[in-house]
């Protein structure tokens, strides 16, 4: 998969993309990302890439030029036909289903703004999609565009060892909250390791962890239970927590 981003700092998103699971996946050659600065496709010698907003008010605006000349080169690198991707607070809320689909695509190019945004002439011209990370304003896009990149990175095949396997992550395979983890030391002053992860019982370990991700998800994000969708062993596991949690 490859990655064009679209930004006045393209050192911010290597830095992010070049460790972990993501710097791995690049090193495997599952995922490539590429920076690509609208300052150097910015005219004249202050190579301006915003300007003050008309209607008056704060702040500043990026321009269409830049963006659009850099958008293009950016387009031009590879054959492969990519959706432009624009992170902002107005997008469509990114859920790990629309990180599946964003994952089974070949390219993707991510457009970061900052200041107070960018021109509305080049979002109607030559946004595909725009998609926020969540309900709050953030100084560039940049950061959300590493989210992007973290969430589709280790869904690429090959990315993750089984040891880390993406299955038991929360939103994965069911969209319910993660059951909690344990490791070393198995006493410790803050508490024990339930004793049903140390048993070797693997039908009721996976039983116990089935049951914790189903009660966390009831009592923590209740949004996110569908109870009609749980099978029938699913909503008597969620029972017994909840008859557990009642006493
Ligand atoms: N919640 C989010 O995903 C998000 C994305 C971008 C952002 N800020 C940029 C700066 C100016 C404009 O391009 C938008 N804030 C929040």
């Amino acid at each position: 998969m490859r990655i064009d981003i679209v930004s006045l700092f393209p050192e911010f998103i290597a830095q992010c993309a070049g460790v972990g699971v993501v710097g791995r996946a690049q090193e495997r050659g599952l995922l490539s990302t590429h920076g690509w600065n609208p300052r150097d496709y910015a005219a004249g010698g202050y190579r301006r890439v915003d300007d003050r907003p008309f209607g008056g008010g704060p702040g500043m605006v990026m321009m269409i030029e830049p963006l659009q000349a850099c958008l293009s080169a950016a387009r031009a690198a590879d054959e492969a036909p990519a959706p432009v991707i624009y992170l902002s607070p107005q997008g469509r809320p990114l859920t790990q289903a629309k990180v599946r689909e964003l994952a089974a695509l070949p390219r993707l190019i991510l457009l970061c703004g900052r200041y107070e945004g960018v021109d509305e002439r080049l979002l109607a011209a030559e946004v595909d999609e725009e998609i926020s990370i969540g309900d709050y304003v953030l100084s560039g896009g940049e950061l959300a565009a590493a989210v992007v990149i973290d969430a589709v990175a280790r869904l690429q095949e090959g990315a993750l060892n089984d040891a880390e396997s993406a299955v038991q992550d929360s939103f994965e395979g069911d969209g319910l909250l993660d059951c909690p983890h344990y490791t070393h030391p198995a006493s410790h002053a803050l508490g024990e390791v339930p004793a049903v992860l140390r048993s070797g019982d693997h039908a009721a370990i996976a039983r116990w962890r089935r049951q914790q991700a189903l009660g966390r998800t009831w009592l923590r994000r209740p949004d996110l239970l569908d109870e009609a969708a749980l099978s029938k062993a699913d909503r008597a596991l969620l029972e017994e927590f909840r008859q557990q949690w009642r006493h």
